[in-house]
Formats: structure tokens, C-alpha cells, sequence
């Protein structure tokens, strides 16, 4: 396993009857991230394969077949093709329930599909490149950051309030930018210690480019939304 940790995308490791899982990424995608620490977390070998955007990989016949909507991730399990990040998360906690995700209680369960919900429903889609894109050509390029930065702000913000009571290990933040989100922080510094998330980070993805992108700053601002 440890193997598969230091190098996620060498299927080699995998035993020959396990399902050969194919996990299609860009290492800047915050929604192909989240599937690759949740890949790590229940010890699964997978294949990665970068969808290179600056290429318009996305916008490929073959590509609209997995995801109509052509988005990473895309999750390949056998003859089985699963897209959206919140679905793949939820879909590899009932087909490999080792290391589960989600506790068991059923609120406990609810707080965390909550917490899940509002990164992927009401944080990322509205800072999402297309959006942005949308912004900066009809509202101003000046625009972009402000409105980026006001959604994610009152996203964080919530999670803050929802997650305030809740003093798990794996609920806080980071740096400048999140000293405005002591729980959001405290949470992103632990699972920094875990071998992995270092292993699910965008620079370790073999897509990278390695210029300039900060490592905290990058979930921000280097990553592709
Ligand atoms: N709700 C979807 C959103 C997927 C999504 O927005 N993916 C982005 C990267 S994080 C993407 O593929 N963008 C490519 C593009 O905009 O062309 C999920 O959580 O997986």
C-alpha cells in the first residue's frame, strides 16, 4: 500500500482480481482531489489519467461518453462509469466500505454530507473556470477575484458555523487568507499529516506543472475550480 501511496496512478500494484479503477484528474481540479484523498484513505490502486484542459481534452467524443457534462473527476470501476466527485465519494463508500468516510451515526452522517454538499453545490460551482470566464467577459475581469473570493468566503463561513460545535480532528485552516477560519484551518492541518492526502495533493499528480503554485494557497487560487 505504501507503494500505491507514493505513486496512486501505478496500477501495477493492484492485485490481478481486484477491479481495475481509472481515475480521470487534473491535478489543479479541487473535485478530482477530493477523489483521489478518499482513493487513498481506502488503500485502492488506481489508474490515473490526466484530462490535459489547456488541450481541450475535455471536449473529445470520447471524453463526452464518460461525463456528458465534461468535467473531471470521472471514476472507471470495470464496466462501471461514475462522474461527479459527491457521487464517486459516496458510490466508493458502499462498494469498498474499508476506512470508512462517513461515521455511522445518522446526524454525525448528516453533518458531513452537509459539509460535503456545501463545498460541491454551493462553493465550487459558483467560482467554478466557466463561471469565471462568464464574469469576467460580462461583468469586468476586474470582477473575477472579488466575486470568487465573496463565494468562498460565505461558503467558508458556513462551514465554520456548521462545523463550530463538531471539535473533530479532521474539522480546521491555513495561513493569512484562512486565519479568518480557525476550524476550516485546524482541519486542513491535520490531514496534512496524513501520508494520504500528501499523496492526493495537486503538485504530486504526474499532470503537474510545478511553477508557481503555492501549497496552500494553491487550493485558492492554483487550483482549477
Ligand atoms: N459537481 C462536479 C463539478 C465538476 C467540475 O466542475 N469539474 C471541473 C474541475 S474541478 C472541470 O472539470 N472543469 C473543466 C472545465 O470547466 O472545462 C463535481 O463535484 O465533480
Amino acid at each position: 500500500m505504501a507503494n500505491t501511496l507514493e505513486n496512486p496512478q501505478d496500477s501495477s500494484s493492484s492485485s490481478s482480481s481486484a477491479p481495475k479503477l481509472v481515475l480521470y484528474s487534473h491535478w489543479q481540479s479541487s473535485c478530482s482531489w477530493r477523489v483521489r484523498f478518499a482513493l487513498n484513505l481506502k488503500g485502492l490502486p488506481y489508474e490515473y489519467k490526466a484530462v490535459n484542459f489547456a488541450e481541450g481534452e475535455q471536449f473529445t467524443p470520447e471524453f463526452e461518453k464518460l461525463n456528458p457534462l465534461r468535467f473531471v473527476p470521472i471514476l472507471v470501476d470495470g464496466d462501471l462509469v461514475v462522474s461527479d466527485s459527491y457521487a464517486i465519494l459516496l458510490y466508493l463508500e458502499e462498494k469498498y466500505p474499508q476506512n470508512a468516510l462517513l461515521p455511522v451515526d445518522p446526524w454525525l452522517k448528516a453533518l458531513n454530507l452537509q459539509a460535503a454538499s456545501i463545498v460541491t453545490s454551493s462553493i465550487q460551482p459558483l467560482h467554478m473556470l466557466s463561471v469565471l470566464k462568464i464574469i469576467e467577459e460580462k461583468v469586468g475581469p476586474e470582477e473575477r477575484l472579488p466575486w470568487a473570493q465573496y463565494n468562498i468566503e460565505k461558503g467558508f463561513m458556513a462551514l465554520e458555523k456548521l462545523l463550530k460545535d463538531w471539535s473533530g480532528k479532521y474539522a480546521t485552516g491555513d495561513k493569512i487568507y484562512m486565519s479568518k477560519f480557525p476550524i476550516l484551518s485546524m482541519i486542513y492541518e491535520s490531514y496534512e499529516t496524513l501520508p494520504e492526502f500528501q499523496a492526493s495533493l495537486p503538485d504530486r499528480q504526474p499532470d503537474a506543472i510545478l511553477v508557481g503554485v503555492p501549497p496552500f494557497g494553491g487550493l485558492l487560487v492554483g487550483t482549477m475550480h
